[in-house]
């Protein structure tokens, strides 16, 4: 699914108003018919309704579902909020519809003391703006915001909390913002949606078709997109009858340190469980025998250090390096990493301690190889690419970074973001908050391992195994639930994940 910004969803609607054809006033019914259906699905019994109204096509929206409310026995209670000369002409049209209903109790609000008491059984309805928001909330709407924020109502935002940007938020009062327990988007998630800061304010979020044109959804260029399975489903390469592990490539791994051979453990297990066709895991000295006990199927290199990385193997059989679960960061290891750095002529995924090493060294961000693939945590992001203070300035730093250099830059977390050397953005919408325990990134670089080997060019690498843990991850928590899914669990779940996808 593309996720466009909210200028380009406007012009969406116009091209959908002009080439359905539908008048727009016709076209909010629709989007309140939505809206009210979802609703009634939410909130079967009747409940007692404040729905607050502001100056544009979003007040509209509330005064259509207002109606819509009513007619389905909602106690509905309108305030419309004199906060500009006038409302938008469709507003203007469901005011009027509202008023020959008669039975609706309606009010024209403009100072603190009409604000009503809002109890903690309502259901408030917040459509005071949406995506015509052109700055900040101030004076009176603030006030409102304030007392919805203030009430323990459930609140249910159309299209996106008021105040909320639909992209960027950097400069924006984080105290005059709706905090939304559901929010109810017309046809696209908003990019701020997928922000963590931004959570309190949009809660669940949910879209809502309203039968925008699919010329204009298909024609737009954006380059934010959200995966989803057929998408990912489409990149697999089947695999044939005459293969064999030969085709499916020679991975190296090069992982664990004293104290962190699991490290080394989970990505080895994970790669194997995602089709490489052979595995050859690097490690210290120290760690022969538990890899070779824990993971039989992998091949061991092994260091010339008892317990750190200092030194790899003849990189000539390799279709793929991984680099980081574990290695820690001492001096030598950073020695042998310029050098293989230099040296390395296949995509490498560089993870965890690698990227340390990197934005502890940023001389070596000129000799990150093209094609490789980076998988850092908010906090290795920051060593590798800076600070910032919200997420859309990070969003930004993250697809420069990765046009710049050339390769595939993974921001881990709820919605991870593969930002890719095309410009391109892909958002992942699996993965659970189990998944938030030690190991889950190791498990990760070592799918990637596995799908570079098979020869998948790194963006669609990226994509198949972000996508896929997260599923695993899912499946995992389904039957052991979040607070004791392990990373190990999502191994064990790798298989099904595979099978879902595949379906
Ligand atoms: N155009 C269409 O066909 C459709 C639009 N829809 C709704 O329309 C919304 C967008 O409508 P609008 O473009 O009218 O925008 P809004 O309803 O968000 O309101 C914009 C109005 O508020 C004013 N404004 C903006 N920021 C302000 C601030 N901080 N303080 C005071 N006033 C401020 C603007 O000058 C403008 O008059 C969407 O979010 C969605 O809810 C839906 O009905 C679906 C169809
Ligand atoms: N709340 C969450 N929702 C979805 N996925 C999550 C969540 N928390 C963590 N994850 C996923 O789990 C993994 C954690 O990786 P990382 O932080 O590197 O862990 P570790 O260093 O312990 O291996 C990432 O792939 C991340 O996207
Ligand atoms: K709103």
């Amino acid at each position: 699914m593309k996720i466009y910004s909210t200028k380009q969803i406007a012009a969406i609607d116009a091209f959908t108003i002009e080439n359905e054809p539908i008048s727009s006033i016709d076209l909010m019914e629709r989007a309140a018919g939505e809206l009210c259906k979802c609703i009634l699905e939410k909130f079967p019994e009747p409940i007692s309704c404040k729905v607050f109204v502001g100056p544009g096509n979003n007040g509209g929206d509330g005064l259509a579902l207002a109606r819509m409310l009513a007619e389905n026995k909602y106690t509905v209670e309108v305030y419309v909020l004199q906060i500009s000369s006038h409302l938008s002409a469709d507003a203007t049209t469901n005011l009027q519809r509202l008023k020959l209903l008669g039975n609706i109790a309606l009010f024209e609000i403009d100072a603190a003391e009409a604000i009503p008491w809002i109890f903690p059984d309502d259901l408030v309805i917040d459509a005071i703006f949406g995506a015509g928001l052109s700055r900040p909330i101030a004076g009176f709407a603030l006030d409102v915001v304030n007392a919805i924020n203030a009430s323990e109502a459930t609140v249910v935002a159309i299209d996106i909390p008021s105040g909320l940007m639909g992209e960027d938020n950097s400069q924006n009062n984080r105290k005059g913002i709706v905090k939304a327990d559901i929010t109810l988007s017309f046809q696209f998630p908003k990019l701020a949606f997928l922000f963590p800061e931004n959570e309190a304010f949009v809660g669940d979020w949910k879209v809502l078709s309203i039968g925008l044109h699919p010329d204009a959804i298909e024609k737009g260029k954006t380059p934010f997109k959200m995966l989803s399975r057929d998408f990912v489903k489409n990149l697999l390469m089947p695999r044939k009858k005459f293969d064999h592990k030969g085709t499916y490539g020679h991975g190296l791994l090069i992982s664990g340190s004293y104290g962190k051979m699991g490290a080394a453990i989970l990505a080895s297990r994970a790669s194997l469980r995602s089709g490489i066709g052979l595995l050859t895991s690097h490690i210290p000295r120290l760690g022969y025998q538990i890899l070779q006990t824990a993971v039989p199927e992998a091949m061991v290199s092994i260091d010339r250090s008892d317990i750190i990385f200092t030194e790899y193997p003849d990189l000539s059989q390799y279709k793929a390096v991984a680099i980081g679960p574990g290695i820690d960061k001492k001096q030598n290891s950073f020695r042998a990493m310029v050098d293989l750095l230099k040296e390395v002529k296949v995509p490498v995924v560089i993870d965890a301690d690698a990227i340390n090493i990197i934005g502890e060294h940023p001389e070596l961000k000129e000799h990150l190889p093209m094609g490789s693939v980076f998988t850092p945590h908010v906090k290795e992001f920051e060593r590798l690419v800076g600070e910032s203070k919200d997420s859309y300035t990070r969003n930004c730093m993250q697809r420069e970074f990765a046009q710049k250099h050339s390769i595939c830059l993974i921001l881990k977390g709820a919605y991870t973001a593969i930002a890719c050397p095309n410009g391109n953005c892909y958002f992942n919408p699996t993965g659970n908050p189990g998944m938030a325990t030690a190991g889950s990134g190791d498990v990760l670089t070592g799918i990637i391992l596995s799908l570079l080997s098979q020869g998948y060019p790194s963006r669609i690498a990226a994509i198949i195994a972000v996508y896929l843990h997260g599923l695993a991850g899912d499946l995992a928590a389904e039957e052991v639930g979040v607070e004791a899914l392990t990373a190990g669990d999502i191994i064990s779940y790798l298989p099904k994940a595979w099978l879902s996808l595949k379906k």
